[in-house]
């Protein structure tokens, strides 16, 4: 459709848990971190956010959580997803088609928007540089497509310009197809 239109089709794609290893760097670290502390496995994980969920396993916990991604090196070393940028590279090839890295940093910002440009330089190379765009509001990022692992893409834009494709993760394998994420549980009420 867009090549007959004569225009180019510019895919948006997302980093952590499409082509970054987010959770499973998370785990591992978590786990060496806190050997003594209960983690939640790959299987087990439910909701896009890491924090939450280890904040109703133990309030405590959230803290800790965050405390893995916001660490050095947390960023640069997570593993490729196997495939992934094998997939996004010939994606960039392909004709009328424009990539992008579209990703959303912490805003603990010490290391993270430095460490996701180093880990693009390392694993895409130097000219792929020119493709990132870091944004904690994707709705504003004009494109055709945005694939990305977090089922509910929000932001000041109610009509993107962009398709949502969900990318499969370990927390949203278990939503419908096309539907919008449950509403979070309610509080747990403790017995006496
Ligand atoms: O519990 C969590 C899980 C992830 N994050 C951070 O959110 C962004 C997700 O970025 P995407 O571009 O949507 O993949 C990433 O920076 C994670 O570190 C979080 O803050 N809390
Ligand atoms: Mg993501």
């Amino acid at each position: 459709m867009h090549a007959s239109r004569g225009k180019r089709l510019r895919v948006l794609v997302d980093m952590d848990g499409v082509i970054a290893d987010f959770e499973g760097g998370f785990l591992k670290k978590y786990r060496a971190k806190y050997p003594n502390e209960p983690y939640i496995h790959l299987q087990d994980r439910r909701g896009f956010w890491v924090s939450t969920q280890y904040g109703q396993l133990r309030s405590d916990l959230c803290e800790k959580a965050m405390s893995i991604w916001e660490s050095k090196n947390f960023f640069l070393e997570l593993d490729p997803i196997p495939g992934a940028v094998e997939a996004v590279k010939e994606m960039s090839e392909m004709e009328n088609t424009d990539v992008f890295i579209c990703t959303s940093p912490i805003k603990h910002y010490s290391h993270c928007p430095y460490e996701k440009y180093a880990w693009i330089e390392k694993h895409f190379g130097h000219e792929f540089l020119e493709q990132i765009i870091l944004t904690r509001d994707k709705t504003v990022v004009s494109g055709d497509l945005l694939i990305d692992d977090k089922p509910d893409i929000q932001g000041v834009e109610p009509n993107p310009t962009w398709e949502h494709v969900l990318f499969l993760a370990c927390h949203n394998q278990h939503l419908p197809p096309d539907c919008p994420p449950p509403p979070p549980p309610p509080p747990a009420v403790l017995g006496p």
